[in-house]
């Protein structure tokens, strides 16, 4: 079933790029047919030499081949080409829009080794597709010709073809088994690469640590790959094997029914010419065989992946471009449920009921214990997390599926995780106001903004977080949100942010979502927010 939807998949990649498709079928179908016709002439002329106009056929055939092929191979080239891009922007689109919480959940190895080695996969499968489609007509045309000269002989061919075909079956169908684990392996020794990256310092002070993660986690993965691609290529070695042999079993099987058929020994010699020029496609044939196995497997991953994406804002890469909406009033979050997915017999966290609102020039803190659900609550007025239940509400006005990416371009956001883009978006009314900002940061020394990309963003971890708020700020955005900003500030830089940055802020039109763990400067707050074990506990 999964084999007929990736032949459905390959189709649909291929249907855009029609045209060029049927030039280079068309093309390259003419070169296997003139390739025949040569073959046929060079037989008649064994016999009795080539007539004048027969040498000009031949020649015209040779030409065909020739021009045949390269024009075929152009026309492949671009529809491959294209349809390898096409896959991999949409993968993009798809990712794009999918849910950030099933993007989180699924972790970033599974999604990295999809986008590269699943997609490579794919498209060595596809770029086949056009060459497997000549080397087929290749083959029904030599299996025509064959017929054409002796039904009889190519009776003794099938006939003793017959064992070998089922060998490479059941050959080829344990090595599709094996594609599988180690498509599997991969995916783990993905997760390992991120952890030998990302780990490099824990990894550099662990000794232990360094040595059970390199022998038994990192080399035990890279071996069991190497194990199981080395068993897939003894397997497919095998099957080419079988595949030279039975050629000699059938030319054996041929010669000895010659006499029994009474075959004239020319006819016999010029099938055996042709079925020996049959390899070649036949092989090639093989050969995609097993890029249709792995492409299979790969596939099928996408399509797993593609699933947990589904989305209820299929339409987010197409409001690109579109002016957020004007702000006026409040924005409140009524009856909010969220629940996170639930993880082997664990049930997710659950936040809410919550009621919860911001008017409009005001700073709220949102504090409370580790755990308790503050992120994930930001999280949901920000409109990153669709709420479970219960609705969002702008002005009073609940925020549809359709209207919520309009809706978050209200908010600019410095998460506890964040990740800075090295461009920054600057409104007209904010360059100038962007640049105040990097002075107020105390980081105009170290770093610029020139033609909207800073001049350097290699800075320590406090001085980075500052200038992911003077992106923020760049933004213009009516709301700002911070996560736990102030955590990696100096004493006096997380001073200077609850006194002076968040006031400023504020005198600047902004309206202020703040979480908090410096109970300090919880008096910077207009308003205060409790949560905990996902229930707003307490408002003051
Ligand atoms: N991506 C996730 N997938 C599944 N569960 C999650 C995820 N993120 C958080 N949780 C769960 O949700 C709960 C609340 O997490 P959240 O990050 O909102 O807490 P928090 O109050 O911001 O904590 P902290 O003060 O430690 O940052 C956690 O106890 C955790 O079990």
């Amino acid at each position: 079933m999964r084999n007929r939807s990736l032949l459905r998949a390959s189709a649909r990649l291929l249907a855009p790029y029609k045209r060029q498709a049927l030039a280079a079928a068309l093309t390259g179908g003419a070169a296997s047919l003139a390739t025949v016709g040569v073959l046929a002439m060079i037989e008649r002329a064994l016999g009795n030499g080539l007539a004048a106009a027969e040498i000009a056929i031949f020649a015209g055939l040779c030409a065909t081949i020739l021009a045949g092929e390269i024009v075929a191979n152009r026309a492949n080239s671009e529809v491959v080409q294209g349809a390898v891009a096409d896959l991999r922007k949409e993968l993009v689109d798809k990712i794009l829009c999918a849910p950030v919480a099933a993007l989180e959940r699924l972790q970033r190895h599974r999604i990295v080794t999809a986008l590269n080695h699943d997609v490579d996969e794919i498209c060595e499968f596809v770029r086949g597709l056009p060459f497997l489609f000549v080397s087929v007509l290749t083959a029904l045309g030599c299996a025509a010709y064959l017929v054409f000269l002796s039904w009889r002989l190519a009776l003794v061919a099938v006939a003793f073809a017959g064992l070998p075909i089922y060998l490479m079956r059941r050959a080829l169908s344990t090595a599709f088994v094996l594609f599988d684990a180690e498509r599997r392996a991969r995916d783990e020794l993905q997760k390992d690469y991120d952890a030998l990256i990302e780990g490099a310092k824990e990894l550099r002070l662990n000794r232990a640590r360094r040595a059970v993660f390199r022998n038994d986690r990192l080399f035990a993965r890279i071996e069991r790959i190497r194990d199981l691609t080395t068993r897939n290529f003894v397997i497919f070695s095998t099957v080419e094997a079988i595949d030279t042999t039975s050629i000699f079993i059938v030319i054996g099987g041929l010669t000895a029914a010659q006499s029994a058929l009474a075959e004239a020994p020319a006819t016999t010699g010029t099938f055996i010419v042709a079925l020996l020029y049959m390899r070649a496609p036949i092989n090639a044939v093989i050969a995609h065989v097993a890029m249709f196995g792995r492409a299979a497997t790969s596939f099928r991953r996408v399509v797993d992946l593609s699933e947990s994406f589904t989305t209820t804002e299929p339409r987010l890469v197409e409001s690109a471009g579109q002016p957020p909406s004007p702000f006026c009033g409040s924005v409140e979050l009524r009856g909010v449920t969220f629940q996170y997915a639930q993880e082997e017999n664990v049930a997710g966290f659950t936040l809410g009921p919550a009621d919860f609102h911001i008017r409009p020039g005001e700073i709220v803190f949102i504090v409370g214990e580790n755990g308790g659900g503050k992120t994930t609550l930001l999280k949901l007025i920000l409109g990153v997390y669709p709420p479970t239940s219960g609705e969002i509400l702008v002005d009073g006005r609940p925020v549809s599926d359709a209207e919520r990416d309009d809706y978050r371009q209200l908010f600019s956001a410095v998460f506890f995780d964040y990740f800075l883009f090295d461009d920054v978006s600057v409104s007209q009314e904010s360059a100038a106001a962007a640049q105040d900002y990097l002075a107020l940061m105390e980081i105009s020394e170290k770093t610029a903004i020139e033609n909207g990309v800073y001049t350097t963003t290699a800075l320590s971890a406090g001085q980075r977080k500052r200038l992911a708020l003077v992106s923020a700020f760049a933004e213009g955005r009516p709301v700002m949100v911070f996560d736990e900003w102030a955590a990696e500030q100096d004493p006096a830089f997380r001073r200077a942010f609850y006194r002076e940055i968040l006031p400023d802020l504020k005198r600047r039109g902004k309206t202020l979502v703040v979480i908090s763990h410096d109970d300090r400067y919880f008096d910077a707050a207009d308003r205060i927010v409790t949560i905990s074990g996902g229930k707003i506990s307490a408002e003051a």
